[in-house]
């Protein structure tokens, strides 16, 4: 059995009925095509705020297209037709007319390997800010330091604002790639196996990071790793095939799932 941290199983939510407070996203009969294959079948599922969501199951199951239509990330592949809802604030971020570049500013996603730009530190922090036109030295400088501090990066850097952030390690690239994400305020943060990439102990202190990272913001994360979901999720859930088998608070998925297959999975039987 997996075991689950003490620290992700003291609120239990009813997550088939949250409330309008407490749900980040509501995710509604939601299927997705590639062509003319299904990859994700009938999915609902409420996402409650401030907490660690994971997507857990075997390979090519829709983890990551799962996650990446939270931020209309497959609108990037032709092929791709996706029905159904995915609310947020009780509206469609499907609907038409709507500002996919505003969408993604409040729904950061980072990848599986780290992708700084070829900037400095400092530059790769800003360069949203940037894009949204601000240029005021103090708000820009402000707003570093709080991103990295956020991204529990700060102390390691403060002396190298201006190096490349290629100078950093792997580990220290993806907090790097944090803070960029955090410096434009996004409200949910989406975060596609974020450790895959990274050695035991940069993976350590970015599942620390992630449950800082719940108090501020609603983190979804795909992780191919099971002990990784138990330590630092709230809600997890398993797909399996393109449908969602179980989803449920983690404590209870991990120790006392509902079915079959889920325990299956968990117990190694397949995956
Ligand atoms: N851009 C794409 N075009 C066509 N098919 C795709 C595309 N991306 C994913 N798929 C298919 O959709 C299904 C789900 O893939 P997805 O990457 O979401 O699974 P996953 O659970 O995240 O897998 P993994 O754990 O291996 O990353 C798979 O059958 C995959 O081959």
């Amino acid at each position: 059995m997996i075991s689950v941290s003490p620290n992700n199983a003291s609120e239990k939510l009813d997550l088939a009925n949250l409330t309008d407070d407490q749900r980040a996203l509501e995710i509604k009969n939601l299927s997705l095509y590639y062509g003319e294959d299904r990859a994700l079948h009938d999915i609902s599922m409420s996402v409650p705020k401030h907490g660690v969501t994971a997507f857990i199951g075997p390979s090519g199951c829709g983890k990551s297209t799962l996650l990446r239509c939270i931020n209309r990330m497959n609108d990037l592949v032709e092929s791709c037709k996706v029905k159904g809802d995915i609310l947020l604030h009780g509206k469609n971020i499907y609907d038409k007319g709507v500002d996919v570049a505003a969408l993604r500013r409040r729904i950061g996603m980072v990848f599986q390997r780290p992708n700084p730009f070829p900037k400095s530190v400092y530059e790769n922090v800003v360069y949203g800010l940037r894009l949204q036109g601000i240029k005021d030295r103090r708000v820009l400088d402000e707003a570093v330091e709080r991103s990295l501090r956020g991204a529990a990066l700060w102390d390691e850097v403060k002396d190298r604002l201006n190096a490349s952030a290629f100078s950093l390690s792997g580990g220290q690239q993806q907090r790097l790639v944090i803070a960029r994400s955090i410096a434009i305020e996004p409200e949910i943060l989406l975060l596609d196996e974020p450790t895959s990439a990274l050695d035991p102990i940069s993976t350590l202190t970015i599942e620390e990071l992630i449950t800082d990272l719940k108090q501020k913001y609603t983190v979804v994360i795909v992780t191919h790793n099971m002990q990784q979901a138990a330590r630092v999720s709230d809600q997890t859930a398993f797909l399996y095939m393109g449908q969602l088998i179980e989803y449920a608070n983690t404590d209870t998925l991990f120790t006392t799932p509902m079915e079959k297959r889920t325990e299956d999975y968990i117990t190694g039987r397949y995956g």
